[in-house]
């Protein structure tokens, strides 16, 4: 399957535009990971399901204006969001240098004037409260909520993408939240949303 059948089976609408420059950023990130070892996907098909899993929850979100992405790594979820939302000013959040270097390289390869790489641990990063933080396979909700509090208020949102451990995590968390779990096959998807 191409990333566009891929795409349209999960109901994610993107122009032509962006699944070209989608399926550019899957041909580069399996280039530099037979030499840099970014990420555990290893072939074009493996960096495509790991892209549907990026942007699933463009499926349910309310777009935010700004966004950080925690620990993007190769660029899930961040970076991949970035290509397909232009409109929303992306921060990605990133200490270890091989991955920085590729995140920059691919935003400027891929002409992604709304990508900010913060080569950084979270925690040190300096900005006005975002609309909305994500995160994928970093660390758990407690501390993710933690360690994004001084860029964060009560209109921040949240979206992070865990597995089955998401319901004892959301037990952990001492405050009163308003979320939904998404779930689809292994994933479950924590939107922690504003009061209304
Ligand atoms: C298991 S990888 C996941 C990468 C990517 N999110 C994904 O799902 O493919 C975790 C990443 O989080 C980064 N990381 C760990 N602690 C962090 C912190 N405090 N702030 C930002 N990034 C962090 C690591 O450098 C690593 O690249």
């Amino acid at each position: 399957m191409n990333l566009s059948q891929h795409l349209d089976k999960e109901g994610i609408l993107l122009s032509s535009e962006i699944i070209v420059k989608l399926e550019r950023f899957a041909s580069l990130l399996n280039e530099w990971n037979q030499i840099h070892n970014l990420t555990g996907a290893k072939s074009v098909d493996a960096i495509y399901v790991n892209i549907v899993d990026s942007l699933y929850p463009l499926t349910f979100i309310k777009k935010p204006k700004t966004l950080l992405d925690v620990g993007t790594g190769a660029g899930f979820p961040g970076l991949v969001l970035a290509i397909a939302q232009p409109d929303t000013k992306v921060v990605l959040s990133e200490p270890l240098k091989k991955r920085v270097s590729f995140l920059k390289y691919a935003a400027i390869d891929l002409g992604l004037s709304n990508v900010t790489v913060e080569a950084k641990r979270v925690e040190s990063v300096e900005h006005d409260a975002f609309d909305m933080i994500s995160s994928r396979a970093v660390t758990n909700t407690k501390l993710l909520l933690d360690l994004t509090s001084k860029v964060s208020d009560t209109h921040t949102e949240y979206l992070f993408y865990k597995g089955s451990r998401v319901f004892d995590e959301i037990e952990d968390v001492q405050h009163q939240l308003r979320y939904d779990i998404v779930q689809k096959n292994q994933r479950n998807y924590l939107y922690i949303k504003t009061e209304e």
